[in-house]
């Protein structure tokens, strides 16, 4: 799905009330309702709910929230902010409609600020997509007062002062939201790491923005939904053999590091390739033939590194390495005959993006659309730099993939995959039980199968990284986010493939 900037959140809304035909209040009353009922299954009527409400029509739907929760028994006060000459047309009118029984008051200076207990449910609604400066002065105070007083603060569409897709400048105060309920569609502030403060648990409600309009909007960036990660999944056809599936290549391990070779070997099993051959540091033949039965094993002629390639690399639909390799320089001479000789696509993790991160030569060899880096945060600073913030990262990765015609999956929360073209999608699967050693390599696998199987490389990014998370999901539901391992996810590979294959 598409991900809007707030510009285009308002040409949503404004094509909506014309296709419609109805007037911005009834949208307003809209999401009111879709925010009150996701409120409702939250906090329950014996709550105290204290409503902040800005100038602007996030602050109307904060008074529309009010009225709507007062009649659902909840004891509400209101407390509106700025300056009541510059109000919406939609604020003033659900200022209007608010029922007399609802205590008001409006906050000329900090000594007016409402005690706050931990007990109270604080409503942000002072700003929302249509923030337009830093928020300083009073609105500042305030926003300072509600992240320290330690009450559970729930934001309408927007953390308060946080800008909607670009970066927000530091003297800008910011509401640290415990929730935000958003409308229609996540912001793309929502995917960046360094908001994970401000944003809190993000949810999304349905208001029925135009589908046709969001259709037809041009955006860089997406997010993965269920819906489009299950139509990638190609079924298995009756009369295929091992020969449909692909032959992947796999270049793992060294000594101390066979764990790595291993875990990439069963994810890329458990990914449905049809045959898999390991090329490992000869100190890891025991290991792999009595770890992984399913998979063919190649020895180097190295001990405790990978120095050469095996023989007959154009018979291999797809080759991942990296996972658990070091940066021996024999490694690195291998890795160079690799990206000039091989004609397969090529997925390329750990210490193969550091082999490359520190060579222009390996860079400008790069073949074009046939490789995909699966970087962690650090990696992904050696390979590309480093950036000032989370937006210029996504600047800075748009124009590598650009420049090298790769891919990139850059590890994290919400992995964030870059295209040749520039379109990054974020993935929505994965907890923070997969942050653990081997997740990593376990990704290399799946991806590496995918690719043998003949997705394209997009396909196989999305596929994959959905798939991975999935895993990560399933398995938590069994051993919790801190007692995970990467194995786990292995063991949860079927039941993810499963469920993406299942209506
Ligand atoms: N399509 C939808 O998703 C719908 C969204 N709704 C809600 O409307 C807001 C956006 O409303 P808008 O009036 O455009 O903007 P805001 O309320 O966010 O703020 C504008 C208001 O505030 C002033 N202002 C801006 N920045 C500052 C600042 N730093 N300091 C002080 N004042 C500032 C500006 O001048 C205006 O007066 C959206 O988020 C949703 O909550 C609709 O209700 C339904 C459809
Ligand atoms: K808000």
């Amino acid at each position: 799905m598409k991900i809007l900037s707030a510009a285009q959140t308002r040409e949503a809304d404004a094509a909506t009330l014309q296709y419609e035909e109805i007037d911005s209040l009834e949208l307003m009353e809209r999401a009111a309702l879709a925010f009150a009922s996701w409120f409702e299954n939250k906090f329950t009527p014996q709550e105290h709910v204290y409503i902040f409400c800005g100038p602007g029509n996030n602050g109307g739907d904060g008074l529309a929230v009010a009225r709507i929760l007062s009649q659902r028994q909840y004891h509400v006060k209101v407390y509106l902010v700025g300056d009541s000459q510059n109000t919406s047309q939609d604020h003033n009118v659900n200022l209007q409609r608010l029922p007399d029984t609802i205590t008001r008051q409006t906050l000329h200076s900090p000594t007016d600020f409402p005690p706050l207990h931990p007990a109270t449910c604080v409503i942000d609604a002072l700003f929302g997509t249509g923030l337009n400066r830093p928020v300083t002065g009073l609105f500042a105070a305030l926003i300072d007062y509600l992240n320290n007083s330690g009450s559970c603060i729930t934001s309408i569409d927007m953390p308060s002062g946080l800008y909607t897709d670009s970066q927000t400048p530091a003297e800008s105060a910011i509401v640290k939201a415990n929730y935000t309920v958003s409308f229609e569609l996540p912001k793309l502030a929502f995917f960046l790491p360094q908001h994970e403060q401000f944003v809190g648990a993000w949810h999304v409600v349905q208001i029925g923005l135009s589908p046709a309009f969001i259709a037809t909007a041009p955006s860089d960036f997406h997010f993965a939904t269920t819906q489009e990660a299950k139509k990638l999944v190609k079924p298995r056809r009756k009369f295929s053999h091992k020969g449909t599936y692909g032959h992947a290549l796999l270049l793992c391990g060294s000594y101390g590091k066979m764990g790595a070779a291993v875990l990439a070997a069963r994810s890329c099993l458990r990914s449905g390739v049809g045959l898999l051959t390991m090329h490992v540091p000869e100190a890891g033949y025991t290991i792999l033939q009595t770890a992984v039965p399913e998979a063919m094993t190649h020895t180097d002629r190295h001990q405790k590194y990978l120095s050469e390639l095996p023989e007959g690399l154009e018979k291999y639909s797809a080759i991942g390495l990296g996972p658990g390799i070091g940066t021996d320089k024999m490694t690195k001479a291998a890795l160079a005959q690799l990206l000039t000789t091989s004609t397969s696509p090529i997925v390329i993790d750990a210490d193969a993006i550091n082999i490359i991160a520190t060579s222009d030569k390996l860079k400008a060899e790069l073949p074009k659309h046939k490789v995909i880096f699966t970087p962690h945060p650090k990696e992904f600073e050696r390979l590309v730099g480093k950036a000032k913030n989370d937006y210029d990262r996504l600047q800075d990765m748009k124009e590598f993939c650009r420049e090298y015609s790769c891919y990139i999956c850059l590890k994290g929360a919400n992995t964030a995959i870059c295209t040749p073209e520039g379109t990054i999608y974020f993935n929505t699967t994965g907890n923070a039980g997969m942050a653990t050693g081997g997740t990593g390599d376990v990704l290399t696998g799946i991806l590496t199968a995918l690719v043998a199987q003949n997705y394209s490389l997009e396909q196989a990014c999305l596929l994959g990284v959905f798939a991975h998370g999935l895993a990560g999901d399933l398995a938590s539901q069994k051993v919790g986010e801190i007692g995970m391992i990467a194995s786990d996810l292995i063991d949860h590979l079927p039941q993810a493939f499963i469920a993406l294959t299942t209506a």
